[in-house]
């Protein structure tokens, strides 16, 4: 059953043969081994052969869901890298089905922290894009892309492209070399990518850690629709949870989507009403997040702070040992078999003595119900 990668990387993902030959090349079944990808997008199209707003959220063909609200648990996407370091689109496919099957999770984050979007080349940000694109269209809910980049005209260019590949939303980091130094400078910037893309949903994606940009978002909400019609909501990875129960106060989580991007901390966000998250742990825990969603909205507290103190125990401790991307990718591949790669510089690959503890850890964790 060549080009189904469902066999290439768990047994128990076999698929029943019965259904398999019912189906032929249909849903479950891989695309295409990746070869390189069709390039389309790339170049500058008027408005006029762009179509009308609608156009490019509906691409042909897509069976994703084009209007359905982001919610629920959505992973940042890692990169596959080949052992001597290009991307490996080639396990995407197999990523996916372990992804819907194995973590309960259909949206994806790409080409974000997690992703080292900011370590691609523009072109093999278009290439993955369109890999997660392609493979995710019969089995995703949402395939998110994150478009941000320093430069203004290639933040848009990757906006054009995430649109005309029939993405279901972009999503923008500030940019943190020069930095934008008011709210103004920044909805600006945003605003001159996000209307690159104006039949596809925008979301701002707060990460001031990394960027070092600091503007509360609570501040750059307000009045944001004006400016940018396609706005729809802010992936929030901050632990100031005062801005975000503010934005969520003033803006209300039917509007806008927020999504809580600090995976430690999750059941505090939840309280203050967030409507999903989006971070690397639920590569490999989003099941066990699910529980905790679940026993929240249920509402079972105390049930939910048992998962959160059981993921909080796993994070506290890889974190003592020095956890990001690199460590990120080395606890994916031991959890679901499928070979991330290294990471790229200047990130380095995780110890076999991290990779060491972090399985025991991991292993050693009593879930409820045990399952
Ligand atoms: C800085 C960073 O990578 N943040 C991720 C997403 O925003 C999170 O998912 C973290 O990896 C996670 O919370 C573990 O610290
Ligand atoms: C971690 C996260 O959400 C990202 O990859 O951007």
């Amino acid at each position: 059953m060549p080009g189904d990668c469902t066999l290439l990387f768990h047994k128990k993902f076999a698929p029943n043969p019965l259904h398999a030959s019912a189906r032929g090349a249909a849903r479950g079944l891989c695309l295409t081994p990746a070869g390189p990808a069709p390039r389309r997008g790339g170049v500058r199209r008027s408005r006029a052969e762009r179509g009308p707003p609608t156009a490019a959220a509906e691409p042909p063909g897509s069976s994703m869901t084009p209007g359905k609200k982001l919610e629920g648990l959505v992973a940042a996407a890692i990169t596959p890298m080949t052992p001597d370091g290009q991307i490996n689109l080639s396990v995407i496919c197999q990523y996916v089905d372990y992804l819907v099957r194995e973590q309960n999770v259909k949206n994806i984050f790409v080409n974000g922290t997690t992703g080292e979007g900011l370590s691609l080349s523009i072109q093999e940000r278009k290439q993955l894009a369109e890999e997660w694109v392609r493979q995710g269209k019969d089995k995703l809910d949402h395939v998110i892309i994150h478009v941000g980049a320093l430069s203004l005209p290639e933040s848009q260019d990757l906006a054009r492209h995430a649109a005309a590949i029939g993405a279901s939303g972009i999503a923008v980091i500030a940019p943190f070399f020069f930095k934008p130094t008011n709210k103004d400078e920044l909805v600006a910037f945003l605003q001159k990518v996000a209307s690159e893309a104006p039949g596809v949903p925008f979301y701002y994606y707060h990460i001031p850690p990394l960027t070092g940009v600091k503007i509360r978002v609570e501040e750059l909400l307000d009045g944001i629709r004006e400016q940018i019609p396609t706005f729809q909501g802010v992936k929030f990875s901050d632990t100031d949870l005062l801005d975000l129960a503010q934005c969520i106060n003033k803006n209300g989580s039917e509007q806008f989507a927020f999504l809580y991007g600090v995976d430690e901390q999750l059941l505090g966000a939840l309280a203050v009403g967030v409507n999903g998250a989006v971070g690397s742990t639920y590569n490999y825990l989003g099941r066990k997040t699910e529980l905790m969603l679940q026993a929240f909205a249920k509402p079972d507290l105390a049930l939910a702070q048992k998962y959160q103190f059981l993921i909080g125990e796993f994070l506290n401790f890889v974190i003592k040992l020095g956890f990001g991307v690199a460590q990120t990718k080395a606890v994916m591949t031991f959890v679901s078999g499928i070979p991330m790669g290294p990471p790229r510089l200047p990130l380095v690959n995780a110890s076999e003595e991290f990779i060491a503890k972090a399985k025991a850890k991991l292993d050693s964790i009593a879930w409820p119900n045990s399952d």
